[in-house]
């Protein structure tokens, strides 16, 4: 079953159109990747799938529907939709307190009852932090390595118990080996979260994800008006050996960027 069903989604910057006519179903408890060239559309795809782009000024159409229910619809709380749906971002973004307090902000924010220090622990072990930092718990999470700091981050969306992680080019900021981690990482949450993924590594989208959307940029002849596109969504493996359209071909094949 599908966690996320987009239909005709398009979202507007004023008086330009960013992205259009998108529809996929995403799959639960597997890692989606949103591929394609610079100024596509993937980080505004991303950020429709939890109402992230209400903070930005975008006017988005279509739907998405999520576990059943539009989460555009006017009875849906936003800030509930990002509870449930949580966000990493490109740069990691530790907040400017300690490690421990990174991970239970949110929760206590929420009013969480249970016991504090073992959903901590629990929280950082699944983002193989824990033996890390469990010596300097009180130590500023901005303190870390650039690649613990993103595991921080990963913890951090964990700790509220959300149903998806949208990763936003989680490792773009850091070294190949803080990426492998990273990559184990999120191959090991798939079996927990939905996972959706946008990344400007095609070997990463190839290594991390069971389905591909390729995205490009539609340019109108007349007016050279350059919108956001899908162009093919499917199984990674089919999109990488054998995809449908010559323009995804061109893309994985490196002939345009
Ligand atoms: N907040 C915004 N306000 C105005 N225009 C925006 C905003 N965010 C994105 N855009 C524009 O929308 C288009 C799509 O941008 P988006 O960042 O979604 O693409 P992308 O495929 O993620 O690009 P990249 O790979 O370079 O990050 C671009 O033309 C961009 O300039």
């Amino acid at each position: 079953m599908s966690v996320f069903d987009v239909q005709g989604l398009g979202v507007a910057y004023g008086s330009f159109t960013a992205v259009k006519d998108i529809s996929l179903e995403i799959p639960r408890n597997k890692v989606t990747a949103l591929i394609g060239p610079s100024g596509c559309g993937k980080s505004t795809v991303l950020r429709c799938l939890n109402r992230m782009n209400d903070l930005m000024d975008a006017t988005v159409s279509g739907k998405i529907i999520y576990n059943g229910e539009d989460i555009y619809g006017p009875e849906v709380d936003a800030a509930e939709v990002r509870r449930r749906i949580g966000m990493v971002f490109q740069r990691p973004n530790p907040f400017p307190k300690s490690i421990y307090e990174n991970v239970a902000f949110g929760p206590r924010l929420n009013g969480f009852k249970g016991d504090l220090d073992q959903l901590v622990e629990e929280s950082l072990r699944s983002v193989a932090l824990w033996d890390e930092v469990k010596d300097k718990l009180d130590d500023p999470g901005t303190a870390l390595s650039g690649g613990q700091q993103q595991r921080l981050c990963i913890a951090r969306a964990i700790a509220v118990q959300p149903d998806v992680l949208l990763m936003d080019e989680p490792c773009s900021a850091l070294d190949p080996i803080a990426t492998l981690k990273i990559e184990d990482l999120i191959r090991q949450l798939e079996s927990s979260y939905s996972i959706v993924i946008v990344t400007h590594n095609m070997q990463q989208a190839a290594r991390v994800s069971e389905m591909t959307a390729f995205f490009s940029v539609d340019i109108d002849d007349e007016h050279g008006m350059r919108t956001g596109a899908l162009v093919e969504y499917d199984t990674t493996e089919k999109i990488f050996n054998n995809p449908g359209n010559t323009r995804t071909e061109d893309y994985i094949s490196g002939r345009f960027g």
